[in-house]
């Protein structure tokens, strides 16, 4: 004879209530991680390289913000990256900034290794975070991007380094164009992924940030071009690397 229990799971629909409640608990965590620094250092590139694993052909300026997700496995977990694309220049961040830095988990400071005036704006978007009151403690990472023209570089490694160890961050060196530094690229987002795990949880339904700025207003608030023309060059880089536990090093 049927048990009873059984028989209702199956008559009132229990079995799915159950499956909905297992599945609940199983919600995937969502990080947001914010890119930051001046106009033209590639942060586009670098979070379209990692969410949709190629060098965009085409890129414009960010106005506000660009929004991509990528949902990774770390350990055995599925975890969602929520990258939040800001925009460098100062006339296209004004309305945003506010939410930028609400519920911000990780920061990603990015510069251009062949402009040593990007590398010294470093400190006032720090500076940023800081008068954002973003914590101190959450995962924050240095990138020079474009090591791919080697013949440009004007920001020597050793001086990131010193700098990255100044303000307690790993240093990665990678360029978002070289199709040899795609495993770099995601060490950048898989680093914090993993520092990330262990910090509390954003479920997926506590998160109205996630529908509001991004698939709908997201796709509003994207770019409008004024006339940037992709780069020409294309390199090898045999400078530098970095590893998936954030260091970095010259080659
Ligand atoms: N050579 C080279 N060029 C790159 C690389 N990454 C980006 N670029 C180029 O640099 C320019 C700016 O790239 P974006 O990704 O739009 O820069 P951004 O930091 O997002 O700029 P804003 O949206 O204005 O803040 C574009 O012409 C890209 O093609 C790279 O790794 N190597």
């Amino acid at each position: 004879m049927e048990d009873k229990e059984e028989s209702m799971k199956k008559d009132d629909g229990g079995e799915d209530i159950l499956s909905s409640i297992e599945s609940s608990s199983k919600q995937t965590r969502i990080f947001k991680i914010i890119v930051i620094g001046d106009s033209n250092v590639g942060k586009t590139c670098l979070t379209f390289r990692f969410c949709g694993g190629k060098f965009p052909e085409k890129t414009e300026a960010t106005i506000g913000v660009d929004f991509r997700e990528k949902t990774v496995d770390v350990n055995g977990e599925t975890i969602k990256l929520q990258l939040w694309d800001t925009a460098g220049q100062e006339r296209f961040r004004k309305s945003m900034v506010q939410h930028y830095y609400r519920n911000v988990h990780a920061v990603v400071f990015v510069y251009d290794m062949t402009k040593m005036n990007t590398f010294e704006g470093m400190p006032t978007w720090i500076e940023e975070c800081e008068r954002h009151s973003l914590s101190p403690d959450i995962p924050r990472i240095l990138v020079g991007n474009k090591c791919d023209m080697n013949q440009k570089i004007s920001v020597a490694t050793s001086l990131a380094q010193k700098f990255a160890d100044a303000n307690q961050m790993p240093l990665f060196e990678t360029s978002a164009k070289d199709d040899n530094e795609v495993d770099n690229v995601s060490a950048i987002f898989m680093t914090l992924a993993h520092k990330l795990k262990s910090q509390k949880p954003m479920m997926s339904n506590d998160y109205p940030v996630l529908h509001k700025y991004g698939s709908k207003e997201m796709k509003r608030a994207k770019v409008i071009s004024i006339g940037r023309e992709p780069s020409s060059r294309s390199a090898v880089c045999s400078r530098s690397t970095a590893t998936s536990d954030g260091t970095s090093c010259s080659c």
